[in-house]
């Protein structure tokens, strides 16, 4: 897919809305994502932050609107498409095979992309040492703990070489000790290879220190977006989310 995108955005979201049962879950989202950005995502429980991924990586059709990737509108194409087009998304719930290792795990996500069982092979034995994996990557994946499972998750869609990828909440679960190292490998991954990052994340000190632009949901809308030191400053912002949020990070 080609990245002659115009506009130099990486996706770009436009009125796009997504209702369950009458709750507005997305109502006219409109969201720009420039290559070789960092975007952080916040907001209250129940805010459609979840949702707005899912109608991003083609896990749901919006009701209205559309999602364009590289230039290509994607609305409602399978998440298999989308994910060939260099999307990679982690999800809340981790999902590896757990009969199979942690380093089987990263080795079966990194044969996605095509190619040989030797690339693969080293392809995960590259992340896994980057996301600090290698003590236990030979523990069968449902004998791991939160922490390591989310390392996994982070290790598996990082193996797929995604050229945008989607992060919900991986920090949480972590402990403080253990996010510095995630955080900083984020942000070497964009400064490396220009990856760019979404991320939905309630850790305001990684959101603070990753993102270049802070976008705000509450209630299905997105009510800021902007610098990060500006975003928090705003009233509406800290009364929709960080006047609780902010005592609890
Ligand atoms: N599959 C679904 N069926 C019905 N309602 C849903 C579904 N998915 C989400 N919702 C509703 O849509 C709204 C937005 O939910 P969503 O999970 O996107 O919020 P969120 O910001 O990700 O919340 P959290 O921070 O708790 O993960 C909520 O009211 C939720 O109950």
């Amino acid at each position: 897919m080609s990245t002659s995108n115009p506009s130099g955005n990486v996706l770009e979201v436009r009125g796009v809305s997504k209702s369950f049962n009458g709750v507005h879950a997305l109502a006219d989202v409109d969201l720009d994502v420039p290559e070789g950005s960092i975007v952080g995502i916040i907001g209250p429980n129940g805010a459609g932050k979840t949702t707005f991924f899912n109608v991003v990586a083609g896990a749901l059709r919006p009701d209205s609107g559309h999602v364009r990737l590289f230039g290509k509108d994607v609305t409602g194409l399978p998440p298999h498409r989308i994910a060939h087009a260099g999307m990679a998304r982690t999800f809340q719930l981790m999902r590896p095979f757990g009969s199979m290792t942690a380093r089987e795990n990263v080795v079966a996500a990194a044969l996605t992309r095509g190619g040989s069982h030797k690339d693969a092979r080293l392809a995960a034995d590259e992340v896994i040492d980057a996301t600090g994996m290698a003590a236990w990557a030979d523990a069968t994946s449902d004998s791991l703990h939160t922490a390591a499972l989310k390392r996994l998750e982070l290790a598996r869609v990082l193996a797929i070489r995604p050229r945008i990828l989607l992060l919900d909440e991986v920090l949480a679960g972590l402990v403080p000790a253990e996010r510095a190292p995630v955080v900083d490998l984020l942000a070497r991954l964009r400064e490396a290879e220009g990856l760019t990052l979404v991320f939905v994340e309630h850790i305001m000190q990684a959101v603070m220190k990753l993102s270049d632009t802070v976008v705000v949901f509450d209630r299905g809308r997105v009510i800021a977006s902007g610098e990060p030191t500006e975003v928090v400053a705003d009233p509406r912002v800290v009364e929709a989310y960080l006047g609780q949020e902010l005592t609890g990070a």
